[in-house]
């Protein structure tokens, strides 16, 4: 439960959230003059990403800054960038999530070791 006695957000929001975004669409007729993320979609890939990139940018500095709201209104200004990327390219926060949770429980460790050790199996010899 949240302070004001409601359920925790689950992450349903990503997937409510991506439903508006696909409505913003050029081709489902989103309209730049009403939405910010209409606009952003008109403007193209190079927009969007900038704005991933100030983001990411805003969340380092609020991290350094060690102030919690700071992080957490950073990291949904980023994520909300990133949910219009995805539309962009025809892509769902389910597909995201599914990554998530195809990795649930691989040690980032082990799968680094795995990935340098098949780099090491198929580089050239290079001994002689
Ligand atoms: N979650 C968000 C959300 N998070 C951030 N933003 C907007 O992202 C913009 C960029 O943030 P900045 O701090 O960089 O502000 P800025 O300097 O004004 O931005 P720029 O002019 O540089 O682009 C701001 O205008 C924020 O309002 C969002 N805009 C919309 N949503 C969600 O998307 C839905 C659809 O929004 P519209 O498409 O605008 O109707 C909304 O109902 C919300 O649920």
């Amino acid at each position: 439960m949240t302070q004001d006695n409601l359920p925790a957000p689950t992450a349903d929001i990503l997937v409510r959230l991506a439903d508006v975004l696909e409505t913003r669409r050029p081709q489902a007729g989103g309209d730049s003059q009403s939405s910010y993320t209409a606009k952003l979609l008109a403007r193209g890939p190079d927009a969007f990403l900038k704005k991933i990139g100030e983001e990411a940018t805003e969340l380092v500095m609020a991290a350094k800054d060690g102030v919690p709201e700071r992080i957490v209104s950073e990291t949904a200004d980023l994520w909300f960038h990133c949910l219009v990327a995805l539309t962009h390219y025809g892509l769902r926060p389910e597909d995201v999530l599914a990554e998530l949770a195809r990795r649930e429980g691989l040690s980032g460790l082990a799968e680094k070791a795995a990935r340098n050790h098949e780099g090491a199996d198929s580089a050239p010899d290079r001994s002689a």
